[in-house]
This record gives C-alpha cells, structure tokens and sequence, in this order.
C-alpha cells in the first residue's frame, strides 16, 4: 500500500506548497505507509479542527462505552439472579439503567458522526480550494495530458471519498477500539483464563483480516483505475455524442462503454472470488470469540473451578464483544480506499508550478524575442532553435505543415510550457521573470475553439475583463462584429449560452472570443486562425473584426489559409520544429521554396473552389492585420 509522503504536507495547505517540495514529492518514489499511517494521516488533514475533533473523539468513546451498559447490565442481573439473592427492584434499576445508557449511546453516536461530519466538509472545502489553486498554478499544458474525466473524477469524487472516510472515521473507530479494549479489561478482570481462549480465535481473525487488507491493495488500486477509466469513457461518451452520431458510430460507441463496464464486472467477480473466501472466514473468527471460551467455561463451571455467576457474567460481557470486533473489517476497507484516494489527490497536488521569479522584471517595451528556443514533450524535441523578434505593433505570421510545431511556438509565449533552452521575452525580460499578472496582461489568446461556460453571453465576453461595465462589453461585443447577432437574441446580452444554454455558431463563437480579447487590451495577441468557416459571411465578419482587435497590437498569427497573412511584417515558415524559411510573402514566394509550394497549392484550393461555382470571398477580402495599419 502506498500514500505519497507528500500528501501530508499538501492536502489541506490552501496557500499551496513551495515548487521544489512539490516537484521532488512528484518525482519521487513513494514510501509505503500503513493503514494506521492513512488513519493518522487522515487525523493530520483535520487537526486545524482539533477541538472539534476531540469532541467527536469524546462523544465517539462515550457512545462505545456506553455500547457495553446493556452487557453490563445483564451481566450484573445474571449474577445476581444466580447467587440467589433476587432482588426485583434492583434489577428494575439496573434496566432501567441500561435503557438509558442505549438512549444515551444513540445520542453520542449521533454527536460524534455530527461534528466529525462538520469537520469534514470543512476539510473537504479545503481540499477543493488546495486543489483549485493548485491548477491555477500548474502551467496550461498540464491539461494536455489529462482527461477531462480523470480530473473531474479527482475534485468531485476523490475528494467525496476522503471526506466519506473522515466523517465515518472518528465515531467508527472509536466504536472499534474503545469498547473492545473495555470489554476485554472487563473480562480480563472476571477471569482471565476465559479471556485468553476468547482472544484466540480473535486474534487468528486479525491476523487473517491483516493478509486480506494487504492482498487487496493491488486489487483496490486496480479497481479504482478502472473506475476512473470508466469515468472518462462515459464523460467521452457524453461530450463527444453528437459527432459520434454524425458519423453513425452508436454501436461502436456504445460498444467501448459496454467493454469497459463488462471489464468492472469481470474485475469486480474475480476480486469478491478471491477476497470472499479469506475475508468471510475472518468475519466467522471475529465473531467466534465464545467457541473455545464458551465450552471451555462450562467445563470450568462443572469442575467447580468457576462459579455459575461469575460465567454467566464472563457470558454475558462477551457477546457484547462480537459486534464490535466486526465492524473493524468496514472500517480497514474504508481506510484502504483513502490511500487509494489521497494518492491521487496528492498526485495533481505534487505537480510542478510554474515557477514564478522572486523579483519579477518590468518589460520595457512590447519587443518579443525568441531566442535560440528550443522545446521537448518529454523525450521527444519539437522546437530546435528557433530565432526571431517581433517589434511592437508588427505582424508575424506561423505557417508550416501540420505538426511543425506552430502551436507549440505560440503557446510558449503565454508559458503553457516553459522553453527547453533558450529565452522568451517581452521588453527584454524573460517571461519567466515576468509576474504572472503581468504576463496574463500582456498576451491573448484566440483559439480555434471557443470555450463558452455556463452563463449569460455579457458574462462570458467579461472574461476578458471581470470588472468591465455593460457599456465596455457592448462596445468590445460591436468591434468584434457581435452586437447585431448579440441584440437580436431573445434575451440579448443575457442569454444563456455554454452547458445546456443556447448553442451558438462556430464563427458566433469565435467573435465572442475575439470580444473578449478587445476587452482585455492586451498588447500581444497570438491568434490560432480558424481553419473553416463554412459560411463566407460570417468569415468576412471574422476578418473585419481581427483586423480591428489587430490595430495598434503586435500580432502573431498562425496561419491556416495562406491568403489572409500575404501582407503580414514577416513570414516564418517552420518545418519539423525548425525555421525553414522566413520573410515577405513575395520574397518567399521569389525563393520557391517550401512556402511558395504552400502557397502554390492553397491558391490551386482556391481557384477550383472559385471554378467550382462557389463564392470565395475569403480570397477577394483585404488580407488580414498589415491591411488595417496605418
Ligand atoms: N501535449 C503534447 N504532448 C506531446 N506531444 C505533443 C503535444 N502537443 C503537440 N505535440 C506534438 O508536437 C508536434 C508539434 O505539434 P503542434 O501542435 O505544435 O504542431 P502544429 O504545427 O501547430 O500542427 P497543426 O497545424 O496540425 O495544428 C507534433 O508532432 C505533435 O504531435
């Protein structure tokens, strides 16, 4: 079983923990822990809630205490009865007692679950705030490599499960420990011989419950693998239904999703095979703690060696033992899961940060640089070197085939991943040493895809700038050419768009982006040019509006339709990660190289889609940036 030594440090520390720690936590191997390690672990994550905690410890002690009244009780009536000296009144007040040590136990319960829950969602909301922020630091490209579902499943049900754990975790273990340690005393103090031939099969069971807990962390980690693939697949499954539709592949689709269930349960019946025999033989000797006790006393109590009140006491005590030796199996259960949890919790709350410069610089101008930049995902280099500076307010246009690495390049700037070797910079810093506030102002982005959340059209246009008024979002929605088709929705600005809102255009879509990016005025805009708009107008929209957002900013733009970048400042035509080519469009095309070649074949594109018959105003229109300035 194995929890990463990091998660105590971690799991609950909102102000997030410094880069090295985290970074060697996540490299590390992690030490094996013992599920008395995950239960303190557990206590650790809720110490900040220490007087709260030792309440429900209190309550929780209480209510096993008083779990053993009613054995008391009919152990002291027993006695009695058996010594011959019956007095009704008596044994009126004993059960009167024990009635109300019953009550009494209920309520304690109920304290310790309440408080030790209260502590928990505390926890829990610390937990998801920790991790929150920690996803605020990690760099974007940190996302690349997980799924959607994996991380959903991370925040939502990972961190459900830890907070499951922690509110059953005091009462229970309390109800555990406490009362069988009691009762055991107790029998010690009536006789100990018995005592001993209880704890036989008891301890056979520990020892059985311990080879079960231990063969089952493979299986657990397994299962929850499992688990989380089926997560993902289903939340695949959900996001990806349309087009798996459109390309009539249901029963593919749904095939995927059967395999993957059929996989659980196959896991699912080879586990409960393997864990049913084991674990329910430790259940049987758990509870078995009178099947040598019980003759070895009447024996005992025939001899004369012990008299019938004294057994009968012995008796009665122990049956009240059964019960709570057995659900220590539902709580080492529990607690295998937590590691299984907090592993994975811990594992996104290791990740590396960006790392964020103790001095932060102040760039002098909007002059970016790359320099001598070169870029691996893991082992495999993608960028080699690359060289070049855009003066501010300039045009650099990426173009390359597909897999250059253009992408790559662009999100270098915004420290989606920071370079290999080399240098970017901004006014003559390095982004690296640049305040991550000031970075965040300095560049926009515009994707090809277009993110909307669940909220209204104003709101997702104020993403660009949180604290922007109506008037500013109208006036960013109006140069982004968005306000016509804005103002005539039913609810206009306040319409519902994004999950279950009202489902808008891809071109619709990118002007609500390119709305946003006006907002945030930030000087350097790095635009991933749409690859297709089907429909021409909304194309020609787009152009006026980019041509708009590009006036007075330095752009770079990574250019799918060639026609649009012919007067861009500079061309840098990148293959395999290198820079193959660069210049003016007609210098390029002079050279007759990898560009004119591109460009030669995008302008065969367009001319038969023009002898085709279908409109190309693409190719009429002013092209983009160089155009509008001055
Ligand atoms: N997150 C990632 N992890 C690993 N490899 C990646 C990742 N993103 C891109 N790559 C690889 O890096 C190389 C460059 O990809 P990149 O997306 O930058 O190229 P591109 O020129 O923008 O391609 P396209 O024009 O098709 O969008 C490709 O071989 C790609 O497979």
């Amino acid at each position: 079983m194995t929890v990463s030594a990091s998660t105590e440090a971690l799991a609950v520390d909102a102000r997030g923990p410094d880069n090295d720690k985290a970074a060697k936590a996540a490299t590390e191997p992690r030490a094996s822990v013992s599920i008395g390690a995950v239960a303190m672990r557990l206590f650790a994550m809720m110490r900040k809630r220490r007087w709260l905690l030792l309440l429900s410890i209190l309550c929780g002690t209480l209510a096993a205490l008083l779990s053993l009244a009613p054995y008391a009780a009919a152990a002291a009536a027993l006695a009695a009865i058996l010594d011959g000296g019956v007095d009704w009144q008596w044994i009126g007040l004993v059960g009167g007692l024990a009635l109300g040590a019953v009550a009494a136990r209920h309520l304690f319960f109920s304290l310790a679950t309440g408080l030790s829950h209260r502590i928990a969602f505390q926890t829990q909301q610390e937990l998801r705030l920790a991790l929150a922020a920690k996803l605020a630091r990690v760099p974007l490209g940190f996302f690349d490599d997980r799924s959607k579902g994996e991380l959903r499943t991370i925040l939502l049900d990972d961190v459900e499960g830890v907070e499951d754990g922690m509110a059953h975790l005091v009462p229970e273990l309390s109800a555990a420990i406490v009362a069988p340690v009691l009762a055991l005393a107790l029998l010690a103090a009536i006789d100990w011989r018995l005592t001993l031939l209880a704890l036989l099969p008891i301890a056979l069971g520990l020892v059985l419950i311990g080879r079960v807990m231990k063969q089952g962390e493979g299986p657990t980690h397994d299962y929850l693998a499992i688990q989380s693939r089926m997560a993902e697949t289903v939340a695949e499954m959900a996001d990806g239904l349309p087009t798996v539709r459109a390309f009539n592949q249901d029963e593919q689709a749904t095939a995927r999703t059967q395999r993957i269930f059929a996989e659980m349960t196959r896991f699912s019946d080879a586990w409960m095979h393997h864990a049913v025999v084991p674990g329910s033989a430790a259940q049987v000797l758990l509870s078995s703690h009178l099947l040598f006790a019980a003759p070895a006393g009447l024996l005992m109590a025939a001899q004369g060696w012990l008299g019938p009140a004294t057994l009968a006491a012995f008796l009665a005590i122990a049956y009240g033992l059964g019960d709570v030796f057995t659900s220590l199996q539902g709580i080492s259960h529990r607690l295998m899961r937590q590691v299984q949890l907090l592993d994975r919790i811990d594992a996104v709350l290791a990740a590396p940060e960006l790392p964020v410069s103790a001095a932060p610089g102040e760039p002098a101008d909007r002059l970016l640089r790359f320099k001598n930049v070169s870029f691996s995902y893991g082992a495999r280099q993608v960028l080699h070197g690359v060289d070049f500076t855009v003066a501010p307010g300039r045009c650099l246009a990426l173009v390359g085939p597909s897999g250059s690495g253009k992408s790559t390049l662009a999100r270098l700037i915004a420290r989606f991943h920071d370079v290999g070797s080399g240098a970017v910079s901004i006014g003559g810093v390095d982004i690296r040493e640049l305040a991550p506030d000031a970075l965040n102002r300095a560049v926009s982005f515009v994707f090809q895809e277009v993110f909307l959340f669940a909220g209204t059209i104003a709101d997702n246009i104020r993403l660009g700038r949180p604290d922007a008024d109506g008037d500013a979002v109208i006036d960013a929605a109006r140069r982004a050419r968005a306000h016509d088709f804005i103002a005539a929705l039913p609810q206009g600005y306040d319409t519902i768009v994004g999950e279950r809102g009202l489902g808008l255009s891809g071109g619709e879509r990118q002007r609500i982006s390119i709305a946003r990016a006006i907002l945030k005025d930030s000087p350097i805009l790095v635009l991933d040019e749409a690859t297709a708009f089907a429909d021409p107008e909304n194309e020609a929209l787009i152009q006026d509006a980019i041509e708009d957002l590009a006036r007075e900013r330095t752009l770079i733009v990574i250019a799918h339709r060639l026609h649009t970048i012919v007067h861009a400042d500079e061309i840098l035509v990148l293959d395999a990660g290198r820079v193959a080519e660069r210049g003016s469009h007609a210098a390029l095309v002079e050279q007759g190289g990898l560009y004119a070649r591109m460009f030669a074949a995008h302008e065969a594109v367009a001319h038969h889609r023009h002898a085709d018959g279908r409109r190309d105003e693409q190719a009429a229109r002013p092209a983009l940036a160089a155009e509008a300035r001055p």
